[in-house]
């Protein structure tokens, strides 16, 4: 039996589900381009989508893997994490072999993103699963006559059993900015990054995979393209502030972010640029 995609109705958004023969399976939204579940072959869900998300059409939908574009967090005058993110995609390709399901979603500019950020382009994200691997892969196209520059991220939330039996590996030596810390410029000291309290830092040029490993299982991190790695947590009184989370979720979830967030990557007309996030079950 090949791998398969339909369309369903996700908590009353539109949505495609991909599976494969070996039993791994995505959901995707057309809302935000946004992949919210994903279960690898011979595992359990591997994405954090909070309970109380919304899903209005409008709101950004707390989970999964946000597209952040053309803008990351605040770093600019656009809406926090730019508009991809709560935006309409359409589906452009549907493949499937025996072993793999892929789908491409696209964003272009319309007459709303062009009274936030004038400028012409086309996002394409391509979601892959095969066995206990997801790829996902943006890429963007200045369609226009003219440069532009944008930041980004694909805002991964890990669903994670325990946050503070996770143990982060591959950040060593890398130089981070941590916006908890007035913006304070560090460098990693330690092998292994555990969180235990709140964490929001973009880790600069991460030229490594990453490993999460927790209580018996592993999932290599992989990015190309995105230069930075953002992770994040808010903890208890963070998440308090959240009307989309669950006070206990910190717990369960960890964000680590393919993200371009220090500096803005800057885009020839007609030209593109592509960054990936690779997860896998190790
Ligand atoms: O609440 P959101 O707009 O989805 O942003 C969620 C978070 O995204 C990133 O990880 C940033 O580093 C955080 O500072 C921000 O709070």
């Amino acid at each position: 039996m090949p791998g398969n995609i339909e369309t369903i109705d996700f908590q009353g958004l539109p949505a495609l589900r991909l599976s494969t023969s070996a039993g791994a399976s995505a959901v995707v939204a057309l809302h935000g381009g946004q992949v919210l579940s994903w279960v690898p072959a011979r595992g359990r869900e591997r994405l954090y989508l909070s309970e109380r998300a919304a899903y209005d059409g409008a709101s950004p939908i707390r989970g999964g893997v946000p597209v952040c574009f053309p803008q990351f967090s605040t770093l600019g005058k656009l809406p926090r994490h730019g508009f991809a993110r709560t935006a309409n995609w359409s589906v452009t390709e549907q493949r499937t072999g025996d072993d793999y399901a892929l789908t491409t979603l696209e964003l272009s500019d319309n007459a709303d993103t062009r009274a936030l950020w004038p400028h012409p382009f086309t996002l394409e994200l391509t979601v892959a699963i095969e066995g206990g691997r997801l790829d996902l892969e943006l890429e963007v196209i200045n369609s226009g006559h003219a440069p532009f520059a944008f930041s980004g991220a694909l805002h991964t939330y890990l669903r994670v059993p325990e946050v503070e039996e996770c143990r982060l590996e591959g950040l060593y030596g890398f130089e981070y900015r941590d916006a908890l810390d007035d913006n304070a410029i560090r460098r990693e000291s330690g092998d292994v990054l555990r969180v235990e309290s709140a964490i929001d830092r973009v880790y600069h040029d991460v030229t490594r995979p990453l490993l999460l490993r927790e209580d018996g299982r592993a999932l290599g991190i992989n990015a190309d393209g995105f230069p930075d790695v953002v992770v994040w947590n808010l903890w208890e009184d963070g998440i308090a502030q959240f009307a989309d989370m669950a006070p206990t979720d910190f717990r369960r979830m960890l964000c680590v972010e393919a993200a371009a967030a220090r500096q803005r990557i800057e885009l020839a007309a007609g030209e593109s640029w592509v960054g990936r996030q690779t997860l896998v079950t190790l």
